[in-house]
């Protein structure tokens, strides 16, 4: 049972600083591993209006929604949603200039969680089904979902930080894949996996207006993916996004998808593709979040939080002139 398994471990390991891989006997895929304890659950003062998940973890508003019905966003939501996605991105800069060799991933969440405080936000994944952290940090061969821990990151090393946040009644949602050090960026297959993943991205924004079928965005991923000799992870999509966190529509990512639905003025949603160097498979850890590609090897992601405008697109949560990371020239 699991206490017998964190006790054991936690004794064969106290000489490590007291931290321990509290499944040491599963078989790792790659080379990263869970290293706990992870750190107490942090607060949100009740000043900050908390999205209904905050103290039962189920999300019961989203639960309820009708799934074949995509809110069309007045314009008083939109203003709301263009200010949560503005602060969503100075949260994860915040977060991003912080990545280096020798910080742990937990490290990363204490900022970000600060970060969210500090704009009167509550970090959305805390708690949402019952995810421990306010982040979630995801490196190398890590698909998503990561939970932050004491695993220090390592010069070489590519990480997605995926923030998602809630303001005022409004969730914002967006990730980066960050080079870690100075030898992520010279392996040659990190950059094209990385760069390819951004730029699938920018394509399927690019196609983003009134009419444009939602399947359609899976085909310009998937074509400009395989040309580069990546694969897309299939299991998870971009998905609305407004009061609720994962309202509809579902947005695949691979070719051949049976999405329904056109895009119409007023929908906001996210779009967020997740390339692989190797088999687009993944399996889960036993902590039950985090899944790792079956191969072992490494997977990038990005997303953005997007709104149909009238005559196109507008990308709630773009990038500053100083934003850190971006593309390599
Ligand atoms: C087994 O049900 C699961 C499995 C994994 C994760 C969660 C819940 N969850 C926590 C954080 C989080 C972020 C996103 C997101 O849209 N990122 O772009 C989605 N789900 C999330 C539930
Ligand atoms: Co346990
Ligand atoms: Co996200
Ligand atoms: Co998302």
């Amino acid at each position: 049972d699991h206490k017998a398994i964190h006790k054991s471990a936690q004794e064969a390991t106290e000489s490590t600083g007291g931290v321990y891989n509290p499944f040491p006997a599963f078989p790792y895929t790659g080379s990263v591993r869970p290293v706990y304890p992870l750190s107490a659950r942090r607060t949100v003062p009740k000043s900050i209006r908390q999205p209904d998940y905050a103290d039962t973890g189920v999300p019961t508003s989203e639960r309820m929604l009708n799934r074949a019905k995509v809110d069309i966003l007045d314009s008083a939501a939109q203003q709301a949603m263009r200010k949560v996605c503005k602060l969503s991105r100075e949260v994860l800069d915040i977060v991003a200039a912080e990545v280096r060799p020798g910080v742990t991933t937990d490290y990363l969440d204490e900022v970000c969680h600060k970060a969210c405080l500090e704009r009167n936000s509550y970090p959305s994944p805390l708690n949402y089904r019952n995810f421990p952290k306010s982040l979630c940090t995801s490196p190398n061969e890590i698909v998503c979902h990561g939970i932050p821990d004491q695993r220090v990151l390592l010069d070489g090393d590519i990480l997605n930080l995926d923030i998602s946040i809630y303001h005022e009644g409004y969730h914002a949602d967006l990730n980066e894949t960050y080079y870690v050090g100075n030898k992520a960026k010279a392996d040659p297959d990190n950059v094209r996996l990385i760069e390819t993943t951004r730029e699938c991205l920018d394509a399927a924004i690019k196609i983003v207006k009134p009419g444009t079928p939602i399947r359609e965005f899976g085909e310009v991923i998937e074509k400009m993916a395989n040309e580069r000799g990546c694969s897309v992870v299939s299991t998870w999509g971009g998905h609305g996004i407004n009061t609720n966190f994962h309202p509809p529509p579902w947005i695949p990512h691979y070719a051949k998808n049976k999405a329904v639905g056109v895009c119409k003025a007023g929908m906001a949603f996210t779009i967020e593709p997740i390339l692989a160097l190797g088999k687009p498979r993944e399996l889960y850890w036993p902590d039950k979040w985090t899944n790792a590609t079956v191969d072992g090897k490494r997977t990038a992601q990005f997303e953005h939080t997007l709104l149909v405008t009238n005559d196109g697109v507008e990308v709630l949560t773009a990038r500053n002139d100083n934003s850190p990371g971006g593309p390599i020239p």
